[in-house]
């Protein structure tokens, strides 16, 4: 284990990386393909702590993958029944592997037991067992209300046409029951209640349900409607896309390192809603080139980077790295209507806020939003917090092109979805 990392500030060579896959297809992809009636090759496929966390629990319930020669993964089908009908399943903190198999294990029923690390105990998940309920799902907490650790028991279907769900803390929950309902092989309607967050990720799961076979038609994300009948059914070969996510940390190194970066596996064809991080940078003083398989940042040597003042709801995963960008404006920035950065890896505006103010930032800290505002010149050698939370890790280190050197505490947490970034952002560095 390491326990930080000295990163001297640096200068971006000019470069071309080629992306880890991304963990939101992935996930899905994993799932999907366990639950189809075939078979299915997955490529590109992310290796990483999350995705580990949805094989073992797939493995777990009795699906059977291969690994080819390739790197590619076969999974084997169970036709909407997993083999085991009970297991306890370690999750650890992945939102993409605990959300949806609760929902799938909720409406197949059985005796499974879910559980993750100390913070996915405190990521609420009450919103989805309500709607889970009202189908004929049998969930007791075994903690607190209203969040893991869980027990799920015997499905008995109400017949329930309607399943209401809030949309609000997590576009994760939505995600769930997409995934699942067609498990329960009747139509029904899924009705969103109030506000709906992270509405690009609904997007995702869309396009990931129309290529394993089920058309699921909404009305403007109000409602939307499950055929009967629908049954799972694999493409022989399905290819990941690569991290959008990931991506935003060397598109930014492409806006402040002083050289272009390409990131290769996401690009204009992508489904992934956090590619309008690239639109964001072009905003503020990027220029941005978009291929079919890549996007390429630069910026002018003349070109200052513009202060900017956004709602952030639809990308709030890139947005962090917009947080550190903040530093390089010289002007003060707002990211807004970020209120589920509170229930995520750790409290991220409390975490951004603290670690920001360590630089010499001012910082003003709203419920939902975050104000930054940079100093004349950056604390250097501060040591950045990371709270377990691999976002933190990754964006701060984008310090190190501001000028100063910065140290990461445990940059280990990266694991959860790009195991191997900091020796990537080092390959990218003079
Ligand atoms: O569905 C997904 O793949 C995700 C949805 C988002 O969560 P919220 O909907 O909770 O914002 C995002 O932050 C998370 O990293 C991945
Ligand atoms: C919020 C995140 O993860 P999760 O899928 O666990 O919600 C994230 O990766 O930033």
């Amino acid at each position: 284990m390491t326990e930080s990392l000295h990163l001297p500030a640096a200068r971006v060579r000019a470069a071309a990386l080629a992306l880890p896959g991304s963990k939101s297809i992935s996930n899905r992809t994993l799932l999907l393909a366990a639950l189809s009636e075939n078979s299915c090759e997955i490529r590109s496929l992310l290796k990483s702590d999350d995705t580990d966390r949805m094989l073992d629990a797939l493995h777990a319930l009795g699906i059977k993958t291969e690994t080819a020669a390739s790197g590619s993964l076969r999974v084997h089908g169970c036709g909407g029944r997993f083999p085991a009908q009970k297991a306890d399943l370690f999750l650890g903190n992945a939102g993409t592997a605990f959300r949806p198999l609760t929902a799938a294990l909720a409406l197949l029923g059985g005796d499974y037991r879910l559980h993750g690390v100390p913070r996915m105990h405190q990521r609420p998940i009450g919103d989805l067992t309500d709607a889970l309920r009202v189908a004929g799902a049998n969930i007791d907490f075994l903690g607190e209300n209203g969040f893991p650790p869980l027990h799920i028991g015997a499905f008995a279907d109400t017949g329930a046409d309607i399943i209401p769900v809030r949309g609000n803390v997590s576009s994760q929950f939505l995600t769930a029951l997409l995934m699942a309902l067609p498990l329960t092989r009747r139509a029904r309607t899924i009705e969103v209640q109030g506000e709906l967050i992270s509405r690009p990720y609904i997007d995702i799961t869309l396009n990931l349900l129309q290529q394993f076979g089920v058309m699921v038609a909404h009305d403007d994300y109000r409602r939307f409607r499950i055929p009967a009948d629908a049954r799972y059914t694999a493409p022989a070969v399905i290819n990941v896309e690569g991290d959008a996510s990931g991506a935003s940390y060397f598109l930014a190194a492409g806006l402040l390192g002083g050289a272009a970066v390409r990131v290769c596996g996401v690009g204009k064809q992508s489904i992934q809603g956090d590619t309008a991080f690239a639109r964001e940078l072009e905003k503020i003083g990027a220029n941005v080139v978009w291929g079919d398989d890549f996007i390429e940042v630069s910026r002018d040597a003349a070109q200052p980077v513009r202060p900017f003042d956004l709602d952030a709801n639809h990308i709030p995963d890139a947005a962090m790295t917009l947080a550190v960008v903040a530093l390089a404006t010289g002007g003060t920035c707002a990211i807004r209507n970020i209120a589920s950065w509170r229930v995520k890896e750790t409290d991220r505006i409390a975490a951004m806020a603290t670690e920001l103010r360590k630089l010499g930032a001012a910082v003003e800290e709203l419920p939902d939003a975050i104000i930054i505002t940079p100093p004349p010149r950056l604390n250097a050698g501060v040591a950045i917090d990371t709270y377990d939370d691999h976002r933190m890790a990754m964006c701060f280190s984008l310090v190190s092109l501001l000028g100063v050197p910065v140290v990461i505490n445990d940059p280990d947490c990266v694991a959860k979805t790009f195991p191997d970034y900091f020796e990537r952002f080092a390959a990218l560095t003079d």
